[in-house]
C-alpha cells in the first residue's frame, strides 16, 4: 500500500500540475486581426471561437474587423494583434525584412480579379489598353501588375484610376475595369441584373495565395506549440464552417454583423469554398513551390531586391526545428548524448592510454635491455664488491671474482680480508676503516692476494651505503686493477740485479724524507755500506760470482732492516739505508748489526767478505748533498781505519 502511494502520489501531483497549468493558460487572451470587415470570408475563425475550439486550445480570442487606418501586418508587428489575416504580401514583407510568419494559406487562389461590364466587350487584359482601370496599388494587387507584365502590357498602356471601392464606378463608366473580389462584387452586379466579365490573373499564370493566417516571428519563437494549437483550432473552425454554412450566416447576422443579405452570404460562401478547395488540399496548406513562385513574381515586379530571401516565413520550419519533446524526453536525450560522449571520450582516452602504455612498455623494455647490458658490462669489467657493516662480502662482480680467483659463491659470506695481502700495512687498513665508518669515502691503492697466492694491485674507491634514514648500512667498493702499472712503477724504481730500490728511487725518498723531517721535526739517519775489496771478487771469480755476492748482501740488508727503513743500491758495490725517525745511536746499532751479519756470512766460492759503513744523522735544514757527503766521509774513514768498520760522522 505504501509502495502504491509512493508510486501514485507523484503522478497525481504531476497531472494536477498539468491541469492547473492548462486551466491557467485557458484564459490567454489573443487578438485576431481580420483583413476586411465581417463576412463569410472569415467564417472559419468565427466557427473556431463559437464552437469552442479556441477555448479548448486555451485561447480567449477577440476577432477584430479591419481598421482602415492600420493594416493587419502593422497590427501584428506592433503587438496590437497576435494573429492576422493577410494576402500573399506576407511573403513580400518578409523579403523586405519584416519578421512575419505565414501559419496557413486558407485561400489557395486569390479571389482578386478585374471585372468589366459584359457590354464593354473587354474580355481580357489586351483589351484594357487605352482604358481606365481602377485598382489599389497595394502589395496584394501585385497579381494585376504580374499579369500585365507577363503579357507585355505596360502601366502606361492604360489609365490607372485610384481605388474608390465603389462598384458603381463601373456602371457609371468612370472606370472600364475595376478590381473586385470574386466572393463579393459579382453578386452585387448580379443582384442589379448587370452582366459582367471577369479578368482573372489566375488564367494568365498568376496564382497567388490569399487570406493567409499569420503572426510575428517573435510570437512563434516564444512558443511555437501554442501557435500550432491556434492554427489547428482555426483550421478546425474552417472545416466546421464550410460544412455548416447556415450556422455561420446566423452568427454573421448576430455576433459578427455583416450588411450582406442571406443570398449574398450564400454566394460568398460558395465562392469562398471555391477558393479554399477543402476537397483537394488540407485547409491552410502552404506549398513551398508556390511561395517560391510568388516571391519570384514580386522580384520580377521590382518590388524587392533580386537577392531578397523569405527564409523563416513558413511556420512548419519552426516546428521542425523546435519539435516539442516532453521534458523527460529532453532530459533523457541530453543524458543519452552526454553518456555517449562520455563513453566515446573514455573509449578514446582508453585507446590513447593503451597506446601510450604500449609505447612506454616498449621504451621500458628497451631501457631494461640497455640497463641489463650495462649491468653485464659493469659486472664483467668493473671490479666491485659490497659488504655489510662488518666487512662481510654480500655481493661481488664477475670482474672481482676473476681478479681474485674466487667464485662468487666462495666470496659471499667471507670477510673482505680474505683478499688482503700481508704486505699491506695495518696502518693502511686502520685509515681505511676510520674513514668509511665516519660515512666518508676512502680511496687508495691496495695490494691484494689472489686465491692462488699471486698478488695484484687495486686502486680502490670505497663508499659507505646509507639507508633512507641516513644510517650507514654497508659499503660498496669499486676498484681498478693497477697491477701492471705497479709492476712498471716498481721496475722503474728497482735495481734489476739486487731487487732493491735503485738510485732513482733513493733520490726520491731522500727528498721526501728530508721534507717530512723538517715539517714534523723528525730524526733521520743515513747509512752508506760499501763492500770491502770487491774488485778482488770480480778479478778472482768473475763478474757473475761478483753479482751473486752483491745479491746476497742486498738480501741481508733487506731482511735485517726495519720495515720503515728504505734500503737501496746506491751504485756499484755501495748501498744506502735511509733510517726513518732514527737517531744516530739507532742507526749505529743497525749498521753494526749489518756489518756483523755480512762478516759472518759465507758466500759460495768466495767465502767470507766484509763491508764498511759510514753513518750520519741528518742535521736540521741540511741539504741531501750535505748529509750524504758526511756519510761518505764517515765511510771513507771506515775504509781508512782498516775496513769492516762502522764509523759515524
Ligand atoms: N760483479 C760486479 N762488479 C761490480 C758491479 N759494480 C761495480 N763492480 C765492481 O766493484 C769494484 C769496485 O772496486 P773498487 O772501487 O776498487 O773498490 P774495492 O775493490 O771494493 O775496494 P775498497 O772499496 O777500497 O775496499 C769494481 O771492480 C767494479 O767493477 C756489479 O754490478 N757487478
Amino acid at each position: 500500500m505504501l509502495l502504491l502511494t509512493r508510486k501514485v502520489l507523484p503522478v497525481f501531483i504531476l497531472i494536477s500540475g498539468l491541469l492547473l497549468t492548462h486551466a491557467t493558460s485557458a484564459n490567454e487572451k489573443v487578438v485576431l486581426q481580420l483583413k476586411w470587415l465581417h463576412q463569410f470570408q472569415f467564417a472559419g475563425y468565427y466557427a473556431a471561437k463559437e464552437k469552442g475550439y479556441y477555448a479548448e486550445a486555451g485561447f480567449d480570442v477577440t476577432i477584430e474587423q479591419r481598421d482602415p487606418l492600420i493594416t493587419p501586418t502593422e497590427a501584428v508587428l506592433s503587438n496590437k494583434a497576435d494573429f492576422g489575416v493577410m494576402g500573399s504580401s506576407i511573403i513580400l514583407d518578409r523579403m523586405k525584412g519584416l519578421p512575419l510568419v505565414a501559419l496557413g494559406a486558407v485561400f489557395q487562389h486569390s479571389p482578386l480579379v478585374l471585372i468589366t461590364l459584359e457590354s464593354s466587350k473587354l474580355l481580357g487584359p489586351y483589351e484594357l489598353k487605352g482604358k481606365k482601370v481602377m485598382y489599389s496599388k497595394g502589395n496584394d494587387d501585385a497579381t494585376f501588375f504580374a499579369m500585365f507584365h507577363q503579357l507585355g502590357i505596360k502601366e502606361s498602356d492604360f489609365t490607372h484610376i485610384r481605388q474608390s471601392f465603389d462598384s458603381d464606378s463601373l456602371i457609371r463608366g468612370e472606370a472600364d475595369a475595376i478590381s473586385a473580389y470574386l466572393t463579393n462584387q459579382p453578386f452585387y452586379f448580379k443582384e442589379k441584373g448587370i452582366n459582367i466579365q471577369v479578368i482573372n490573373p489566375l488564367n494568365y499564370g498568376i496564382d497567388f495565395y490569399d487570406d493567409i493566417l499569420f503572426t510575428s516571428e517573435q510570437t512563434v519563437r516564444k512558443n511555437p506549440q501554442r501557435v500550432r494549437q491556434f492554427v489547428e483550432a482555426s483550421m478546425k473552425g474552417w472545416r466546421y464552417a464550410l460544412k455548416n454554412k447556415s450556422e455561420v450566416f446566423s452568427w454573421l447576422a448576430t455576433k459578427y454583423p455583416s450588411n450582406k443579405s442571406i443570398d449574398h452570404l450564400r454566394f460568398e460562401a460558395e465562392q469562398t469554398e471555391n477558393m479554399i478547395l477543402p476537397d483537394i488540399v488540407d485547409i491552410g496548406h502552404i506549398s513551398r513551390g508556390r511561395f517560391q513562385r510568388i516571391a519570384d513574381i514580386y522580384k520580377q515586379q521590382g518590388l524587392v531586391a533580386k537577392n531578397a530571401s523569405y527564409d523563416g516565413v513558413i511556420f512548419t520550419d519552426y516546428l521542425e526545428k523546435n519539435k516539442a519533446l516532453p521534458l523527460w524526453a529532453k532530459v533523457l536525450f541530453v543524458i543519452a548524448i552526454a553518456s555517449l560522449l562520455l563513453v566515446l571520450t573514455l573509449f578514446a582516452l582508453n585507446r590513447r592510454l593503451k597506446k601510450m602504455v604500449a609505447i612506454r612498455a616498449k621504451e621500458l623494455s628497451q631501457a631494461e635491455t640497455h640497463l641489463a647490458r650495462y649491468i653485464d658490462i659493469v659486472d664483467r669489467y668493473v671490479i666491485s664488491s659490497q659488504t655489510d657493516l662488518n666487512g662481510i662480502i654480500i655481493d661481488a662482480s664477475k670482474a672481482f671474482c676473476e681478479v681474485s680467483g674466487y667464485s662468487k659463491k666462495e666470496l659471499i659470506g667471507q670477510p673482505h680480508s680474505i683478499v688482503r695481502h700481508p704486505d699491506t700495512s695495518n696502518a693502511t687498513y686502520q685509515e681505511l676503516w676510520g674513514t668509511i665508518t665516519k660515512g666518508k669515502p676512502w680511496g687508495g691503492e691496495l695490494k691484494n692476494i689472489a686465491k692462488d697466492g699471486s698478488c695484484y694491485w687495486l686502486d680502490a674507491k670505497i663508499d659507505p651505503i646509507k639507508n633512507e634514514a641516513g644510517d650507514i648500512c654497508g659499503y660498496i667498493s669499486i676498484r681498478q686493477n693497477i697491477t701492471d702499472k705497479k709492476q712498471i712503477e716498481k721496475l722503474s724504481i728497482t735495481d734489476s740485479l739486487t731487487g732493491l730500490n735503485n738510485r732513482l728511487r733513493l733520490d726520491e725518498v731522500l727528498v721526501n724524507e728530508f721534507k717530512r723531517m723538517s715539517r714534523y721535526s723528525l730524526q733521520l739517519s743515513l747509512i752508506i755500506c760499501d763492500i770491502d775489496f770487491f774488485k778482488e771478487v770480480n778479478d778472482n771469480y768473475g763478474h757473475l760470482i761478483g753479482d751473486e755476492v752483491l745479491v746476497s748482501i742486498a738480501k741481508i740488508l733487506r731482511l735485517h732492516c726495519r720495515d720503515v727503513d728504505v734500503v737501496g743500491r746506491w751504485g756499484g758495490e755501495e748501498f744506502l739505508i735511509i733510517c726513518r725517525e732514527t737517531n744516530i745511536d739507532g742507526a749505529m746499532i743497525v749498521a753494526e748489526k749489518l756489518r756483523a751479519l755480512i762478516e759472518d756470512h759465507i758466500f759460495p766460492q768466495v767465502g767470507h767478505k766484509t763491508a764498511s759503513f759510514g753513518v750520519t744523522l741528518v742535521m736540521p735544514k741540511e741539504t741531501v748533498e750535505e748529509a750524504l757527503k758526511r756519510a761518505d766521509q764517515a765511510l771513507y774513514r771506515a775504509k781508512e781505519s782498516g775496513r769492516n768498520k762502522v764509523v759515524c760522522q
